[in-house]
């Protein structure tokens, strides 16, 4: 499964990416740090999340892009560039989703609740998407833009705060 979801982060890539782009490094993290979890408790695991946590820390700073093992993301996850990347690990983002630089997906208080995210979202540099809010499928979040309450489905939404500009697209 988790191996078939990173064949779907591929397929949204060039070819040879890992030369080409940051953001597969911290995508192939993020599958691997899931497969860890799914496996049996025992000491090889335990090894294997050292392992993990040493890479996560390392590519994290390399590429300013933090997606934590614990977020649940989708198949064909894209991030075009790198820095500024931030998703908290309770996050749920669908499939075929799209992050630029500087995006936030987190939590608008100290451990309030968070974002959840459907299937073909676009989400444009430096949209901050904060709190408990409902993004549907084939949604489009403007550049620069803080989502603070839920899009439907099919609409774009741009601004400060977010607003809906065009219902369906
Ligand atoms: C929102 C977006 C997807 C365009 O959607 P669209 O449906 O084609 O919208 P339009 O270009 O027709 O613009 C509609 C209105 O929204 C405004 N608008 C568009 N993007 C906006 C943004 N990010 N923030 C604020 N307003 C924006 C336009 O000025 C226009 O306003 P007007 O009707 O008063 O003239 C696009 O502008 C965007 O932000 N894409 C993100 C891409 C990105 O991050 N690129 C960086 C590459 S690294
Ligand atoms: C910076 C820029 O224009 O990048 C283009 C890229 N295709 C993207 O969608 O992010």
């Amino acid at each position: 499964m988790i191996n078939i979801d990173f064949d779907k982060d591929l397929e949204r890539y060039p070819s040879r990416p890992f030369l080409k782009e940051q953001s597969i490094w911290a995508i192939k993290l993020y599958r691997w740090g899931r497969f860890i979890d799914s496996q049996n408790d025992g000491l090889f695991k335990k090894l294997k999340l050292q392992f993990y946590w040493l890479a996560f820390r390392l590519v994290e700073t390399l590429t300013g892009i933090s997606l934590p093992k614990g977020a649940v993301i989708g198949p064909g996850l894209r991030i075009w560039h790198f820095g500024n990347i931030f998703v908290n690990s309770g996050s749920i983002i669908g499939k075929n989703c799209t992050l630029r630089q500087g995006v936030t997906i987190g939590n608008r208080h100290e451990d309030g609740p968070l974002p959840v995210i459907g299937d073909n979202v676009e989400i444009g540099a430096y949209a901050q998407i904060l709190g408990g809010v409902q993004i549907g499928n084939n949604v489009k979040i403007g550049a620069m833009s803080v989502v603070l309450s839920d899009i439907p489905s099919g609409a774009t939404a741009v601004g400060i705060p977010a607003k809906v500009i065009h219902a369906n697209h």
